[in-house]
C-alpha cells in the first residue's frame, strides 16, 4: 500500500510540475499571436502499430489517448475551437473488419466523452459531428446525436469531429442546400435561373452566392483553421476542410499521430506566429 502511495504522489508531483511547465510555455506563446482554431489529420495509427507488432486497432486506440492529451494542451492554452479529421468517406473503402473496428472503437469513446469525469466535462466542450452522418451505422449515429445534443448548451470551447466526411462532400451539400433555399425563396420549383458565381458582379438575385454556400457548410458555426496539423509527414489535404483552409498554416511533422507531442504542438504555433501577419495579409488582401 506505501509503494502504491509513494507511486500515486510521485506521478501527481509530476504531472502537477508538468502541468506548471506547460502553463509556462503557453505564457510566452501567447506574447505573440494565438491560434483560435487548430484542425487535427490523425494520420499514423495503423503505422504505429505495425512498427509495434501490435493489433491494428491498438493504434487507433492509443491515438485517441493522444488525442485526449491534444485537445487539453490545446484548450489549456486558449484555443477555442479544435477540429479532427475522424472517419473520411473515402475510408469506408478499408476492409470491412476495419472500418467494424473503427465503428465500435467510436461508439465506445463517443460514450466515454459523455462521462462525468471526461474532458468534455472537464472544459464545457461543445462537441459537433461533421459530416454525412447519414451514412454512419444507426448506433453511431444515435451516439453523436446523443453527444451533441448532451453538450449543446456548452460554450467554452468547442470540438469539432468529422466522420463520413469529405470536403467535397460538404461543399455539394452546402450548393444543395443554397439551392433548395434559393427555389423556396422565389417560390419557382422548375426555376433555371438559378447559377454559382464567384460574388463580384451580381447579375441575378438568383444567383448562389459564396456567403450562400459557407452559410450551408456543415462548419459554418466556426472560424477558418489558423493551423491544420497532419502528423506522419503527409503534406496532402486529403479531402479535409478545403474550403476553409486557403489561409490557414500547414505544419505536417513526420511523427506518427500516436506519438505527436506537446513539443509538436508548441513548434507548429511557433509556425505559425512566424508567417502570421504574411498570412494576415492575404487574407484581407492588402497586398
Ligand atoms: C470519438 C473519436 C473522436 C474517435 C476518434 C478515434 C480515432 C483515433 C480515429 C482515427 C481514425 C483514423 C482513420 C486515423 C488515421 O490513421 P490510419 O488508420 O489511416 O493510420 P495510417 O495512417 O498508419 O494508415
Amino acid at each position: 500500500m506505501g509503494s502504491v502511495g509513494s507511486f500515486l504522489s510521485k506521478y501527481f508531483e509530476k504531472e502537477s510540475m508538468l502541468s506548471l511547465l506547460r502553463r509556462g510555455v503557453f505564457r510566452i506563446l501567447t506574447v505573440g499571436p494565438t491560434p483560435n482554431h487548430i484542425a487535427f489529420i490523425l494520420d499514423g495509427n495503423r503505422r504505429y502499430a505495425q512498427s509495434l507488432n501490435m493489433k491494428e486497432g491498438d493504434g487507433h486506440k492509443i491515438g485517441f489517448l493522444t488525442l485526449m492529451s491534444m485537445l487539453k494542451y490545446c484548450y489549456e492554452m486558449g484555443v477555442k475551437y479544435v477540429t479532427i479529421y475522424a472517419f473520411s468517406i473515402d475510408n469506408f473503402k478499408r476492409k470491412p473488419h476495419e472500418v467494424q473496428n473503427l465503428m465500435n472503437l467510436m461508439l465506445e469513446k463517443i460514450e466515454e466523452l459523455l462521462e462525468e469525469e471526461s474532458i468534455v466535462h472537464n472544459f464545457g466542450i461543445r462537441v459537433h459531428f461533421i459530416g454525412n452522418l447519414m451514412l454512419l451505422n444507426e448506433q453511431v449515429r444515435a451516439a453523436a446525436k446523443k453527444a451533441m445534443a448532451a453538450t449543446a448548451k456548452n460554450d467554452k470551447v468547442v470540438l469539432s469531429i468529422c466522420v463520413a466526411y469529405t470536403s467535397t462532400d460538404e461543399i455539394v451539400h452546402a450548393i444543395q442546400e443554397s439551392y433548395n433555399e434559393k427555389q423556396e425563396e422565389n417560390n419557382e420549383p422548375n426555376s433555371n435561373d438559378i447559377g454559382v458565381h464567384k460574388g463580384f458582379v451580381e447579375r441575378n438575385p438568383n444567383d448562389i452566392k459564396v456567403t450562400d454556400i459557407e452559410r450551408h457548410m456543415y462548419s459554418a458555426f466556426a472560424p477558418d483553421p489558423d493551423i491544420l496539423i497532419r502528423t506522419s509527414g503527409e503534406t496532402r489535404l486529403s479531402n479535409f476542410l478545403l474550403w476553409q483552409t486557403t489561409y490557414c498554416h500547414l505544419y505536417s511533422p513526420s511523427v506518427l499521430w500516436p506519438n505527436i507531442s506537446f513539443w509538436h504542438l508548441v513548434w507548429g504555433i511557433l509556425n505559425y506566429q512566424r508567417v502570421h501577419s504574411y498570412l494576415e495579409k492575404k487574407r484581407k488582401k492588402t497586398f
